[in-house]
């Protein structure tokens, strides 16, 4: 037989079956015509031998198709079908009945009677058998029908679970050639998923083949996969990329599941594909957590909720010198300060208001309300030795969110922390004596005011004023000066107390802030202490210097604010000044209202030359030699209407610090020069005038410039002229004092030192300075008389002068006992209240007429 033959016996199994019945049935069907026409009730007339032939061979050939049928369906259904005896004996009945009907009819030829009749008894026995059989075999029957009725019912309930499931469905039924051998699978099945992941519409797919339709199952072992779960009946589980299935428009990677079903594969498919590529994420993900963990150089310690660590990443162990495994196990409390954990403890119970124990529950509480902890600790490593960590506690979640863990992550703070504090330290401290700086007294204050606002304690705050430290300086170097502050400082600490503050405010000046002070009186004493500790004389080099200071003191609560602190503690050390240096004193409202009247005094002061409210005095100078006026020194004084008459030692400070001395004292020049030259034309003689200059005046750069443009605009002859500087400005500029000077003398303008012998330095440096007149201070000439020192530096100052060529003036002469000291001295020139105060413009020109013809020495 062919191969296509067999094939379609195969394929066609049933079909053949019906058309046996069916031909069995026809062939039945004619044997009754013919036994009406061989009868003649159908046709009439005598039957022909050759039709009964035919008949009887019909009857044959339908007896045969009916049993065969019968016996194909019987085994077909041989497990199905219930009671197969009754089926058996009726077939058995029916074989004997064809047989008794052949041998009846001598089909065969001559049969012996016995044959019949036993075929007959057996025909009928069969047949009552199956008359017997049939109520058990109808109940059989019944059953199948219920059982297939709930099959169909199942069946459909599988198909709407199938259709909805969220794999991909299919059902096939193999195909096999007539060898039996699995060729294909036909779709019998498939749900909708499947139909979307597949890509065609199920009626394109049911009926159709497998093999035909993807012939790549062949290729990649599909098909062989499939085919061996239909011969082996093991199920197939296997998660692969599937060529025919898709997902978002490529090959979909799903978990694929083939059960053998009947002659065929039940075949389901879960798409894996968004699962794989979260998986592949989260596989990332981890090895990226994984490596972040492992090379990060904080350390990170995961345990559990009751401190028991779980894991730690190898910074931790290289932080903490354990090794991974000594860690893992232990209580996170390990590492900790039991102190530092209860002083948390406490904290924590003030900022949660909930008690909180002193242990792991540290760290625990804020986790477990989804907050982060983030503080300084101390992690207590192997050797017992400490490490200062900024320590960050979390919580860990499971998938819930519940909390199962804590994480700490920790850096080390030691290296930062000393670097900080060295930034710190230099950001708040002076550099050169290591004292706090302003803005770390401010702080300070700042506390001192919280604390003493809080328990009405009482604190100070001392300004301490070097006296004369400018001079120092000046005199002896920066090196010298620098010396001086760093000894004065470590005086000022030996007097005070750990919790006090000593800081350096500006350059020769000092705050110290003296707190938790049991009265007033204490703070009074301090300050005593510190004069006394700054009298001994400090040794720079092979210099001994005395350095004294003025000290004023504020309180609080008297003044609450850090500003006012400093400011009336300020005005008390002006005072302290103001009294003669190397003192103290408190601030008072007094006070206050002094430096509220500074304040209303410069701000006269401002508008006093626009208003015209300067005028000069002149103050005689006589020779000591002829007893003739010589010249004048002219004096500012101040008429101002809001402050009546103010002397220039009131506000020449005030014009100093703000500036206006320099348009002031051009004014003073300018006027003088213009005045008394205008004396001169007026008394047709010549006099003198000698003009005091401010160190800020000469400085300005257009000030030769100022002094020539006076003298060409008024007429004075320059050597008329006579600019007065203090030694205290040669002192400290002498480089470019030198230069003013020899300026000022190249155009015919004289110069003298007022003052002189109140600086500190060695008088022998005036030699530098081509000096025209040196003016003694007064404080000289007027003890000269009854002080031998005072008369020995005034016999040093004129004897030095005058071996200099230089002329000396003596200021401040009162009395003729001085007047007449000095002229024994050989002092050139003088000036004081005994030969004149200072007088008006007119009250000069009177003094000078009358004095043309006599000396000044004569008429007093
Ligand atoms: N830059 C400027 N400074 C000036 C100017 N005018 C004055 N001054 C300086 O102000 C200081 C005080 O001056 P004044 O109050 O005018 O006092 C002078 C005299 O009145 C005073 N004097 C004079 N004779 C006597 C005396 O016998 N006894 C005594 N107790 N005082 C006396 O001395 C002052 C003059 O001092 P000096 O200048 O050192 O010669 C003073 O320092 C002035 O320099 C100005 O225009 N510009």
């Amino acid at each position: 037989m062919s191969f296509r033959m067999r094939q379609f016996i195969t394929r066609n199994q049933t079909l053949l079956l019906r058309l046996a019945c069916a031909a069995g049935g026809l062939m039945i069907f004619a044997r009754l015509l013919f036994d009406g026409w061989r009868d003649g009730g159908l046709f009439g007339g005598p039957v022909n031998p050759r039709v009964h032939r035919t008949e009887e061979m019909l009857a044959w050939m339908a007896y045969l198709a009916l049993a065969l049928a019968l016996a194909v369906f019987l085994y077909r259904n041989r497990k199905l079908l219930p009671s197969n005896w009754v089926v058996g004996a009726f077939g058995v009945a029916l074989v004997a009945e064809i047989l008794g009907h052949m041998a009846r009819s001598r089909s065969f030829g001559e049969v012996p009677l016995v044959v019949v009749n036993l075929l007959q008894i057996f025909g009928a026995a069969a047949a009552a058998l199956t008359a017997l059989g049939l109520p058990v075999y109808f109940r059989g029957i019944q059953r199948l029908a219920r059982l297939a009725s709930k099959r169909a019912a199942s069946e459909a309930r599988l198909a709407a679970t199938t259709e909805s499931s969220l794999d991909a469905i299919f059902m096939f039924e193999s195909v096999r050639d007539a060898t039996g051998e699995l060729l294909d699978f036909r779709f019998t099945f498939i749900n909708r998923n499947a139909e979307t992941m597949i890509g065609q519409p199920r009626e394109r797919l049911l009926g159709a083949r497998l093999g035909e339709l993807f012939p790549n199952v062949y290729q990649d072992g599909r098909m062989a996969q499939l085919r061996s779960v239909v011969e082996t009946g093991r199920p197939l589980v296997v998660e692969t990329t599937a060529s025919t299935l898709r997902s978002k428009g490529v090959p979909a990677f799903c978990r694929i599941h083939a059960v053998k079903l009947e002659d065929g594969v039940a075949v389901s498919a879960a798409n894996l594909s968004e699962l794989k590529q979260a998986n592949q994420e989260m596989k990332r993900a981890l090895a990226f957590n994984k490596a972040i963990v492992s090379s990060s150089p904080f350390s990170i310690i995961v345990a559990d909720l009751d401190g028991t660590i779980t894991a730690v990443n190898p910074a931790a162990a290289r932080m903490l010198w354990y090794g991974a495994e000594e860690l893992i196990g232990n209580n996170i409390a390990l590492l900790h300060d039991q102190q530092e954990i209860a002083r948390r403890a406490r904290t924590l119970s003030q900022e949660l208001m909930r008690p909180v124990s002193a242990n792991s529950d540290v760290f625990r509480q804020k986790a477990l309300l989804g907050l982060t902890d983030e503080n300084e600790w101390s992690y207590i490593r192997k050797d017992g030795s400490r490490l200062l960590v900024q320590l960050i506690v979390s919580a860990v979640e499971d998938e819930t969110g519940a909390v199962i863990g804590l994480m700490g992550i920790a850096h080390d703070l030691s290296e930062r922390k000393q670097l900080s504090d060295s930034i710190y330290h230099r950001a708040h401290h002076d550099p050169l004596t290591g004292l706090p700086s302003r803005s770390l007294l401010r702080d300070r204050m700042e506390v001192a005011i919280e604390r003493g606002k809080r328990f009405q304690s009482l604190f100070s705050v001392l300004m301490i004023d070097l006296d004369n430290f400018k001079r120092v300086n000046d005199s002896l170097g920066h090196q010298a000066g620098d010396a001086i502050l760093v000894e004065v400082a470590n005086r000022l600490r030996s007097c005070l107390r750990k919790v006090d503050t000593i800081a350096r405010y500006g350059g020769d000046e000092f705050v110290v802030l003296l707190t938790e002070l049991r009265s007033r009186s204490h703070a009074e004493t301090v300050g005593r202490k510190i004069i006394a500790a700054l009298a001994a004389p400090i040794v720079v080099g092979n210099h001994e210097i005395a350095v004294t200071a003025s000290i004023g003191l504020s309180m609080f609560p008297d003044s609450i604010e850090p500003d006012e602190l400093l400011r009336h503690a300020d005005v008390a050390m002006y005072r302290s000044k103001a009294l003669g240096r190397n003192s103290l004193a408190v601030f008072t409202p007094g006070l206050g209202r002094e430096l509220m009247d500074k304040l209303k005094l410069e701000s006269a002061l401002r508008t006093a030359l626009d208003r015209d409210e300067f005028y000069l005095v002149y103050q005689p100078q006589v020779s000591l030699k002829t007893g003739q006026l010589t010249g004048v020194e002219a004096l500012i004084r101040w008429k101002s209407p809001a402050l009546g008459l103010v002397m220039p030692g009131d506000f020449i400070p005030v014009a100093e610090e703000t500036g206006l001395i320099v348009s002031i004292g051009e004014w003073a020049l300018r006027t003088a020069c213009d005045q008394i030259a205008q004396l001169q034309l007026d008394l047709r003689r010549r006099l003198n005038v000698a003009v005091n200059l401010s160190p800020r005046q000469v400085h300005q750069k257009d000030f030769q410039t100022m002094i020539e443009s006076a003298l060409l605009e008024s007429g004075l002859p320059a050597n008329s002229l006579e600019v007065e500087l203090t030694e205290h400005l040669l002192m400290r500029d002498s480089e470019e004092s030198l230069e003013i000077i020899e300026r000022v003398q190249a155009l015919g303008v004289k110069v003298a030192i007022d003052d002189f012998g109140t600086g500190f330095s060695n008088m022998s440096y005036i030699t530098r300075f081509r000096i025209d007149r040196l003016k003694i201070d007064q404080s000289f000439v007027s003890r000269c008389v009854d002080d031998q020192n005072s008369l020995a530096v005034t016999t040093a100052i004129i004897a030095l002068a005058h071996s200099l060529r230089i002329d000396v003036v003596a200021e401040g002469v009162e009395t003729p006992a001085q007047a007449a000291v000095l002229r024994d001295l050989r002092c050139d020139f003088a000036q004081g209240y005994l030969y004149a105060r200072p007088l008006s413009l007119e009250g000069l020109r009177a003094m000078a007429s009358e004095t043309t013809k006599q000396s000044v020495l004569e008429s007093i």
